[in-house]
């Protein structure tokens, strides 16, 4: 049994740390707000972002940083616009030995800095905490993690102790957890897939048919791929379970809410409307910018995300979006980097 705190009580933080005091861990889960704190502890329910799965009398819910200091396993679950501010308040907590794993479960790349967030967390943590970061991602809709439906995900670390000590503390009969030193690949693969969701939604909601769905996630990961190679990425790793597995999941699955900011953009709803409709986040809509910005650095050609940005970002009308990628110039298929 180890003491694990999750920091972040939306719903993929409780369906982690649901998983987590169902193994027997101590588990201690951290709200941002006292009140939102105070009413999980109260209610014994998430009604606000995971409704109808009871937390355990035993979890120890809190808005204190200070209660996760002690854990030897921090999950790291906040949206990534918001980790730095977390980390940079976390750091103070971490003195002396730290845990022995830190591990972002954010799918994002920061805005401006264009950091990923084993980058950021690295940056604001102490060196000690900062060299046992790992990243966890993969197909995982905290729904059916917390509805105990089988799920298999990634853990990457530079340092292989430091996944394969995760992937035995996390691992469970419905949760299986495979290790990777790919920290790059499986961030990248977890962040840009979201943008491929909304692009997946956008031309489900236009009414257009599978097989342009198809097309689009197939091209769609040729371009995650080729951002990630460029980065030093693993290829392989994007036909893994958090490159294609994960991309699968979200341009096809309804649970998806950057799949479903696509369906209702292609129905005709503006950006706006929807995001003041969702208490949700949907990485993929600033995923998509800071995607456009790295592969801008690096000359790397990204059409589907282009395309994505200017219609979320500048009111592109995305039948247009569509049009333009269909007539890009002619290319041979395998044309990688
Ligand atoms: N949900 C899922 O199925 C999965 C999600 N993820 C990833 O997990 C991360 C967290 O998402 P998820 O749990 O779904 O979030 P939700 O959309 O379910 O809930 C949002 C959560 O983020 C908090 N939050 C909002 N803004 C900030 C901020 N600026 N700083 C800190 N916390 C903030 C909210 O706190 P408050 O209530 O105080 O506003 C709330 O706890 C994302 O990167 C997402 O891509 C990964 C795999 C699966
Ligand atoms: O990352 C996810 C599942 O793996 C969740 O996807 P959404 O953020 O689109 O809901």
């Amino acid at each position: 049994m180890k003491r694990v705190g999750v920091i972040g009580a939306g719903s993929w933080g409780t369906a982690l740390a649901l998983l987590l005091a169902r193994k027997g861990h101590e588990v201690v889960l951290w709200a941002r707000r006292p009140v939102h704190a105070s009413k999980l502890d109260r209610s014994r329910e998430n009604a606000s972002y995971l409704p109808g799965f009871p937390l355990p009398p035993e979890m120890v819910i809190t808005s204190d940083l200070a209660d996760v200091a002690e854990a030897e396993l921090l999950l790291v679950v906040v949206p990534s616009h918001g980790l730095r501010e977390v980390a940079g308040a976390l750091a103070p907590h971490l003195s002396g030995g730290g845990p022995k794993a830190v591990v972002s479960a954010a799918k994002g790349i920061e805005n401006g800095t264009l950091r990923t967030m084993t980058d950021v967390l690295q940056e604001e943590l102490p060196p000690e905490a900062g060299a046992r970061v790992a990243v966890l991602s993969g197909p995982s809709f905290a729904r059916e993690v917390a509805a105990d439906l089988p799920t298999a995900v990634t853990v990457a670390a530079q340092d292989h102790r430091v996944a394969a000590w995760v992937q035995e503390v996390m691992a469970t009969g419905s949760f299986r957890v495979y290790t990777s030193t790919d920290v790059v690949g499986v961030q990248l693969g977890g962040a840009l897939k979201n943008v491929m969701a909304v692009a997946a939604g956008i031309s489900d909601g236009l009414g257009f048919g599978t097989n342009t769905r198809a097309a689009l996630v197939t091209r769609g990961l040729a371009e995650m791929a080729r951002l990630g190679v460029r980065l030093g990425a693993n290829p392989l790793t994007f036909a893994g379970l958090a490159g294609l597995g994960d991309l699968v999941l979200t341009c096809t699955g309804d649970l998806s809410r950057n799949r479903q900011v696509g369906l209702r953009l292609g129905r005709g709803e503006a950006l706006q409307a929807i995001l003041d409709d969702m208490n949700m986040v949907a990485e993929g809509v600033k995923t998509s910018r800071a995607a456009r910005d790295l592969a801008a650095r690096h000359g790397v050609e990204m059409p589907i995300t282009e395309q994505v940005c200017r219609v979320l970002h500048e009111g592109f009308d995305p039948r247009e979006a569509v049009r333009e990628l269909m007539l890009r110039p002619p290319r041979a298929e395998a044309e990688f980097v």
